[in-house]
């Protein structure tokens, strides 16, 4: 269990598999002696707030009845109600949610928005189901959850396998429980229903300034520069397109099915169009098709890591051929390959920074939703960049003061935030 305090691990997670929560845990253990007179309060993220486990129960198409396990983890509230997404996958744990959850808590301090940390997630496959039955369980799911939702208590959002439909099925379903349209129980919604403009482009498009920020202070130009991207979803297809637009060539694409590669740089609008009508990329021909080993020893200047957690192992780290990581998924570099790639001098731009661009516009949302009057789509991402490039500045200049890494500077500046935040409330009654 790495360096973790058997004492701190939660009795109820299963301790022979403990990431990726231990993952978590060692970022903040990490940093805890950064924290000064704070530290006495570190505690506070080393157990999530509230756990929620949920049965959810649907009568399928041909009338049997199937069972799904669903989670909602509030790991933080201390500085504003909980926040964070909804995931629906086959492999989703509550210790993965709980993770999750901890990225949240740290992420939404990071960039300043005035929100806690939390996750949701189905254990489901959502390929297996029609979408019908996959409206089923987001119903039941959100009625589940409704006791600890709300606008002002904890607002879900889209992750992995589940969009913008996903939140206006949540919302409908909470504002039946509510007899109102409570349109900010949820981000990420249409933009019919109070969504907000920029939202669905939002987190690409904030790991492309980070990634334009970490190139600049190096002196490293991004015209031209090499780009593989694993995961081809909403982050990764964005921020392969901002890239591009920027004139880079994205030449490696990985999603669950192919790795694809173009020393010319591919085509997105074209991958994008084939894997809106194929739902994969297997079979694209703007690409040779590689390995999934060969995907991680392609030469780049950046590698943006868009899927799904513990991607980078000390192997994969040890062999990169890049300068930049930069983080779109949440928790793709486990603890001790994050060692190995300082050690070879390959900058991290961590998740809790790279990827907070999607929350930072779900928190735009959620305030036009209050107010009821919506902004355009330039002051969206102006707003977005003012924050996403002032975050970044903020831990570039405490990283280069304190010889830290970028991830263990966003860890020190969140957690001072959070447990400042903690420490002002005082702990009665
Ligand atoms: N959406 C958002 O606003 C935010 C998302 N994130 C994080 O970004 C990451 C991606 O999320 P998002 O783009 O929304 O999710 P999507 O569901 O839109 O896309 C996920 C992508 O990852 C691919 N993938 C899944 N498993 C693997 C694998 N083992 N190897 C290679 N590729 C794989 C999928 O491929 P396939 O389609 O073939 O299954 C798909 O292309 C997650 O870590 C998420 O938590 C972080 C901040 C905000
Ligand atoms: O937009 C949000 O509220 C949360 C997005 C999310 O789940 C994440 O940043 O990982």
């Amino acid at each position: 269990m790495s360096n973790i305090d058997p004492l701190v691990f939660p009795s109820y997670l299963d301790a022979e598999s403990p990431a990726p929560w231990s993952n978590f845990v060692s970022q903040v253990e990490s940093i805890k002696h950064h924290l000064g007179d704070l530290e006495r309060w570190v505690e506070s993220l080393l157990h999530p707030k509230r756990i929620l486990i949920v049965d959810v129960p649907i009568i399928r198409d041909d009338g049997s009845v199937a069972h799904f396990e669903g989670y909602r983890v509030q790991h933080n509230i201390s500085r504003g109600p909980g926040k964070g997404g909804v995931r629906f996958h086959q492999d989703v744990t509550l210790n993965e949610v709980m993770a999750l959850s901890g990225w949240m808590t740290i992420k939404n301090a990071a960039v300043g928005l005035p929100f806690g940390g939390a996750k949701g997630g189905v254990r489901i496959d959502p390929r297996q189901y029609s979408s019908a039955e996959i409206d089923r369980v987001t119903r039941r799911y959100t009625s589940e959850i409704s006791i600890l939702i709300g606008p002002q208590k904890d607002i879900p959002a889209p992750d992995v396998g589940t969009n913008e439909h996903t939140m206006a099925i949540m919302m409908d379903t909470f504002s039946q429980g509510a007899g109102q349209t409570t349109s900010g129980v949820v981000t990420g919604k249409p933009i019919s229903l109070g969504g907000s403009l920029g939202r669905r482009e939002a987190t690409g498009r904030g790991v492309f300034i980070c990634a334009r920020e970490a190139a600049k202070r190096a002196g490293v130009s991004i015209k031209g520069a090499r780009v593989a991207i694993q995961g081809f979803g909403n982050v990764g297809s964005i921020s392969g397109k901002m890239f591009a637009d920027a004139g880079a060539k994205v030449v490696a694409i990985q999603d669950h099915e192919t790795s694809i590669f173009n020393s010319e740089g591919i085509n997105i609008a074209a991958a994008q169009a084939y894997c809106n009508s194929h739902k994969s990329l297997a079979g694209f021909e703007g690409a040779t098709h590689i390995s999934t080993a060969d995907f991680w020893l392609v030469e780049s200047e950046f590698l943006v890591p868009a899927a799904l957690e513990s991607q980078i192992t000390d192997e994969r780290a040890r062999n990169l051929s890049t300068k930049f990581v930069v983080e779109g998924a949440n928790g793709p570099t486990i603890p001790t390959a994050d060692l190995i790639l300082r050690d070879r001098k390959i900058t991290v731009v961590p998740d809790v920074l790279a990827n907070a661009g999607g929350v930072t516009v779900s928190y735009f949302e959620w305030v036009q939703d209050f107010s009821s009057f919506f902004w355009t789509e330039e002051e969206i991402n102006a707003r977005l960049e003012k924050i996403m490039v002032g975050a970044f500045d903020a831990v570039y200049k405490h990283s280069q003061e304190k010889q830290l890494t970028l991830r263990e500077s966003t860890f020190v500046i969140a957690c001072i935030r959070v447990l400042d935040a903690r420490n002002q409330r005082g702990i009665y009654p």
